[in-house]
């Protein structure tokens, strides 16, 4: 009995975390689709094997719990440590909405506040070992994207636009202020693209025609991928049940990053 219990004791010291690469996932505007997106990239990192975590850093809009199916209360502690829930798949996750009393309750906090959320949710969570960490930032260049760009050992970051947003100005924005601080960007995902009509196939373009070919040629960034709009994301993100969704377009885009 002795022995099945050491045979089980967790191989990373208590406190210690270990985590291989960190991407932060950044957008111009909101609404385009981030959250989505960052959760979609760390199901098919699971999917493929890989250990992975995701750092709600939308601290006043946070929607990556309730995709999935997480709710407020749903963490626990080693005494020192936040431990993050994790999910079927086994993607831990941590976000202020699992700190609060309920989903509804508004975060009013200014922007040291905020900063200092992050550095918690950094060090004061017990990750563990990860092989991918994923960062879902709030839309723009405001207070919490420069701290996670300033203070999170990042490997990169992944851009998402669509196609209302996609300016080439946008992009730009994005890079110089990873280019100021010294941070490499992965791609471009241009997200809700274009419909595939479900009855003969055709491709209708809702929005503008997708940019984001062009708007790579132009900066230099790579294209990681140009996505449909999908009704799925939002029914299976609304009932918690994003793990469930088919997305191979997902599992094409991790491996590139
Ligand atoms: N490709 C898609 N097809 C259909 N619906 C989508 C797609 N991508 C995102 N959505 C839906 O659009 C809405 C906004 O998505 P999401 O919350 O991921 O955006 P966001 O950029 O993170 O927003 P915020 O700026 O508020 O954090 C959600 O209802 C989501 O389910």
């Amino acid at each position: 009995m002795g022995e099945d219990l050491a045979s089980i004791k967790p191989k990373i010291p208590k406190g210690e975390n270990k985590v291989k690469n960190v991407l932060a996932i950044m957008s111009g505007k909101g609404g385009v689709g981030k959250s989505s997106v960052t959760s979609l990239l760390a199901v098919a990192f699971a999917r493929k094997g890989f250990k992975v975590g995701i750092l709600d850093g939308d601290i006043t809009g946070p929607s990556i719990p309730k995709m999935f199916g997480l709710k407020p209360g749903q963490f626990d502690s080693d005494g020192e440590k936040i431990i993050p829930p994790e999910t079927e798949l086994g993607i831990k996750i941590m976000s202020i909405n699992l700190l609060l009393k309920s989903e509804e309750e508004a975060v009013i906090w200014r922007g040291p506040l905020l900063s200092g959320a992050i550095k918690q949710f950094w060090e004061d969570v017990l990750w563990g070992e990860l092989d991918y960490l994923l960062v879902d930032l709030p839309p723009g260049t405001g207070d919490v994207p420069l701290t996670v760009l300033q203070t999170l050992p990042l490997k990169g970051v992944v851009i998402v636009s669509s196609p209302q947003d996609l300016a080439v100005m946008v992009v730009k924005k994005a890079m110089k202020l990873a280019k100021n601080l010294d941070v490499p960007i992965l791609g471009l995902i241009e997200n809700m693209a274009y419909l595939k009509c479900p009855h003969c196939g055709e491709l209708l373009y809702p929005f503008k025609k997708p940019q984001g070919e062009e708007v790579c040629r132009e900066t230099g960034i790579r294209l990681l991928g140009t996505l449909p709009i999908v009704p799925e994301y939002a029914e299976y993100a609304d009932r918690g049940l994003i793990e469930k969704l088919e997305s191979p377009e997902f599992l094409e885009i991790v491996n590139k990053l």
